[in-house]
């Protein structure tokens, strides 16, 4: 008998309380990291607010569905229990017709709420789930671009797909089953004590000893499924090991130490799964014997007949603890099941609180527009972790039409200081100035237009190569795009492609090569024509060819430019107006090449360092 307002979707048919889950079947499991971050019930409460009236009808009507579910039970045992009353069939016609009534009504009633109390838990979780999806979308626009490039990907993925469908289990199904059960089962017991109290006592209290015995069961979850979860993850990477590496394994015969990494990382998934099941045996076993009916049955039977014989119990008023008591057990998987639903999805919730409670990057009170687009450091500092200063105290200067160019050992802080110009992260000390406007003053929108950042992480769009161009300026005509493309050497390597122009690249950039796509950022680079550029190692991983026609591409682009340029390979800037070179985040020298190298010291060093690794 399922009594409550449990819909398809969930329903899993089982019988009593589940069995301990294996990893990686179903949901994700509930670890000791994660279970810490359950959303409160005030924020909770803030978040489910849009949809708040929604819910408290939808929680209603499963409630009065999981009440109106008993009817026909209710009405079999009145119906049995007058028959064995009534000392004959006399007049008991009307009684049996009007519970027919009752219960027929009941069970008509039931399908009908439930069926809407579950159209409007969905109703509420589009509406939730838009409402959310909006704010964080809006959220993530104002983030500082530096956290999408530190965790940024993840975490918006892990937001907006599987947080976001713990939240549809949440609103959709987990409250609503939470209601039906829990009414299924304080309506049975009412009843049944209105019967006879002693033999409700009965009845709940092997319900309590099923929900002990699965809380029991369940109780070192979180430790286990922690072990499962890493013995499957050293499989798992064991596995892709061994697909990724085929080539030197075959090659050099190693596969016996990955094989031995997988044997091993197997060995002891099937240990911590044994420890789980040895450990839970006897609670999981006996949770399993309380939840099915035979349980109730016995119990009420053991009580029942003994007060019956000692004439404390009509027998006819066993009848309802054998018609309804015997189901109740099965009231309590939804139950469970909406409860483990309900944690997933105040975990979802808490991780979305957080991600919408990450600081915005400020907008500017008073906002102010470069005028020109000569770029001065004064005095800039810079720490990630607020401790230790990645930048300390850097002043220079970048004029307009020029190239300055960010050397240094590695971790010198070339990528950060570039960072900063662009807002991906804010100083922690001193100022950046465009055009005489500290960046900070600048809208964000303005100031990202007003510059072209090349990198050396190629991002291209799930679209056309055209589209992929005219990022730098939508809008743009066929032929602006055609030009950029020219421009920075990589229009014969489009006509070639399948569609030309229309072919729809992948993420990976379909079938172009490292060199091609990042000619395909420069070309939209050279389309947006903003005055200042920032070229952060765009060439370093480039064969000769590619480094070349790159090289061809960029002198296009920078022409007349502000440029800021990092660099590993010094070749690549000796010519730059500037040569900033950083060590350990300060500003150890700034010069020309020739300033430099007579200076001899560490951007020297460098130089005659690389220049000995070229002639070696
Ligand atoms: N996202 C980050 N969070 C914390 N610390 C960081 C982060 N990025 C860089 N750092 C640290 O800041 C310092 C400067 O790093 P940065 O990447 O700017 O150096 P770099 O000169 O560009 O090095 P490389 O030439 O190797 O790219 C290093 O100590 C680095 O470990």
């Amino acid at each position: 008998m399922t009594t409550t307002g449990t819909t398809p979707a969930r329903d899993t048919g089982r019988q009593g309380p589940p069995a301990p889950p294996s990893p990686g079947a179903g949901r994700r499991p509930q670890t000791p990291e994660n279970a810490a971050r359950l959303l409160r019930a005030g924020p909770l409460a803030r978040m489910l607010r849009p949809v708040r009236t929604h819910l408290i009808v939808c929680a209603v009507l499963s409630a009065a569905g999981a009440a109106a579910g008993f009817a026909p039970y209710v009405a079999i045992a009145e119906i049995a229990r007058a028959a064995l009353a009534a000392p004959d069939a006399t007049g008991l016609a009307g009684t049996v017709w009007g519970w027919v009534g009752i219960g027929a009504a009941g069970a008509c009633a039931r399908l009908v709420l439930v069926f809407a109390s579950s159209r409007l838990g969905h109703y509420a979780d589009a509406e939730l789930l838009h409402h959310i999806r909006v704010r964080v979308i809006r959220h993530l626009g104002a983030l500082p671009l530096g956290w999408f490039r530190a965790a940024g990907s993840g975490e918006v993925k892990k937001a907006l797909t599987d947080d976001l469908e713990d939240m549809h289990q949440l609103i959709a199904h987990a409250l609503g089953e939470m209601v039906g059960a829990a009414t299924a089962i304080a309506v049975g017991l009412g009843y049944l004590a209105f019967v006879d109290w002693r033999m409700a006592l009965v009845t709940a209290g092997v319900l309590v000893a099923m929900v002990i015995c699965y809380r029991t069961a369940m109780r070192s979850m979180s430790v286990h499924m922690t072990r499962l979860i890493a013995a499957a993850g050293r499989i798992s990477a064991a596995t892709v090991e061994y697909a990724d590496g085929i080539t030197v394994v075959k090659a050099f015969g190693t596969g016996g130490r990955v094989l031995d990494r997988f044997a091993e990382a197997v060995r002891e998934h099937t240990a911590a799964m044994r420890a789980w099941v040895n450990e839970t045996r006897y609670s999981s076993a006996a949770s399993r014997l309380l939840s099915c009916e035979m349980a109730v049955l016995a119990a009420v039977m053991a009580v029942g007949v003994p007060l019956i014989g000692a004439g404390e119990l009509a027998a006819a008023d066993l009848l309802p603890f054998l018609v309804i008591g015997i189901g109740l057990p099965t009231s309590i998987t939804p139950a469970i099941q909406g409860g483990q639903g309900l944690r997933q999805g105040r975990m979802a919730a808490s991780h979305i609180d957080a991600l919408l409670a990450r600081r915005a990057l400020p907008e500017p009170v008073r906002p102010r527009r470069p005028e020109g687009h000569r770029i001065e450091f004064d005095r800039v500092s810079f720490s990630y972790d607020g401790v230790t200063d990645a930048l300390s105290d850097i002043t220079a200067v970048c004029e307009p039409g020029t190239v300055t160019a960010l050397v240094g050992p590695s971790g010198a802080g070339k990528s950060t200081l570039a960072s900063l110009l662009p807002r991906f992260y804010d100083v922690t000390g001193g100022a950046i100035r465009i055009g005489g406007a500290d960046v900070r003053d600048i809208p964000a929108q303005t100031l990202l237009s007003s510059m072209s950042l090349v990198f050396q992480d190629v991002a291209l769009l799930r679209d056309t190569v055209a589209e992929n161009i005219r990022v730098g300026r939508p809008g743009a005509d066929d032929e602006d795009v055609r030009r950029a493309a020219m421009a920075a050497q990589i229009h014969e390597v489009i006509e070639r492609l399948p569609q030309g122009y229309e072919t729809v690249l992948g993420a990976d950039g379909g079938g172009l090569s490292g060199g091609e796509r990042q000619r395909l950022t420069i070309a939209r680079a050279i389309l947006s024509g903003a005055p200042v550029v920032v070229l952060d190692e765009a060439t370093a991983a480039l064969d000769p060819d590619s480094e070349t026609a790159v090289q061809q591409a960029l002198s296009k682009l920078v022409a007349g430019k502000t440029v800021l340029v990092i660099a590993h390979r010094l070749h690549t800037i000796s010519g730059a107006g500037r040569i900033l070179v950083l060590d350990g985040g300060r500003l150890a020298e700034a010069g020309t090449h020739d300033d430099l190298i007579a200076r001899d010291g560490l951007y020297a060093r460098m130089w005659r360092a690389q220049r000995n690794g070229d002639d070696a």
